[in-house]
């Protein structure tokens, strides 16, 4: 069983909070957002418990909470502080040892710091990723480019978690040319609620592929070259 899940995403604002309430909720685990940049309006912690109706304990704290609302390393930079990778090799333990979302900040080549990514901090956690997509016109590029980095790390890729409309020819393509699969796809909620949102996730998504099965080996070749 997969006791802790790395949400990450194709970018900054495209679904992995949202994403991460849903799945806290599924699998009444815990959460943790390792780096907050930005701290005026609701944070991502913020969000999940409310979104999660999560108890409080079951919202770790952050490690680094920035200021700015920018890339980590420059958020970091602006409060004067240089984040210590260190802090962050550890995922932390949870109450009672329930399940653990972790979102990162951003997509995955994000610094953390100005020589490191938070890829590097995944390729060194090799904890399974959910990577949350979005579904509109780009998609596929940005989706393709975040798979192949995460290949070439030896990072395990859980599959792919869309958000928005469907678009199912985006959708397979990614994930077929991607070597990865699909886990399933929250359509976009006009409203956000708990219950809107465990409905949506339940009717889209299997709580199983996230705690019984293996993670997709990430293939030597995903994508061979054209004869
Ligand atoms: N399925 C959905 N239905 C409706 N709104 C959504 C959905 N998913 C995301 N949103 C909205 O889109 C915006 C961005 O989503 P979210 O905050 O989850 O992105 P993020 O990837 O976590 O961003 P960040 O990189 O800042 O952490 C938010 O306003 C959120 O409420
Ligand atoms: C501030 C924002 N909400 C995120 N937490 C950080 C996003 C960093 C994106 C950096 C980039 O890719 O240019
Ligand atoms: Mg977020």
């Amino acid at each position: 069983m997969s006791a802790t899940i790395v949400v990450t995403g194709t970018d900054t604002g495209i679904g992995k909070t949202v994403f991460s309430a849903a799945l806290v909720s599924a699998l009444g685990g815990a959460y943790w957002k390792p780096v907050q940049a930005g701290l005026s309006g609701p944070t991502d912690s913020e969000t999940v418990r409310r979104l999660a109706a999560a108890d409080r304990e079951n919202i770790l704290p952050e490690t680094y909470r920035l200021k700015t609302p920018a890339s980590p390393h420059l958020a970091a930079e602006r409060d004067g502080i240089e984040i210590d990778v260190e802090t962050l090799s550890a995922v932390p333990a949870t109450p009672g040892g329930t399940p653990l979302v972790i979102e990162g900040a951003g997509g995955l080549m994000v610094p953390l710091r100005r020589d490191y990514l938070q890829l590097d901090l995944y390729a060194h956690w090799q904890l399974p990723v959910v990577l949350v997509a979005s579904t509109r016109l780009g998609t596929i590029n940005h989706s393709l480019l975040s798979i192949e980095a995460l290949q070439r790390r030896g990072v395990p890729l859980l599959g792919v978690a869309f958000i928005g409309d469907s678009m199912s020819d985006s959708e397979n393509t990614i994930v077929t040319m991607g070597g990865t699969r699909r886990l399933g796809r929250l359509p976009h909620l006009d409203e956000l609620s708990p219950a809107s949102l465990s409905a949506a996730f339940a009717a889209n998504f299997r709580t199983v592929d996230f705690i019984a099965a293996a993670p997709v080996a990430p293939p030597s070749s995903a994508h061979p070259s054209a004869p």
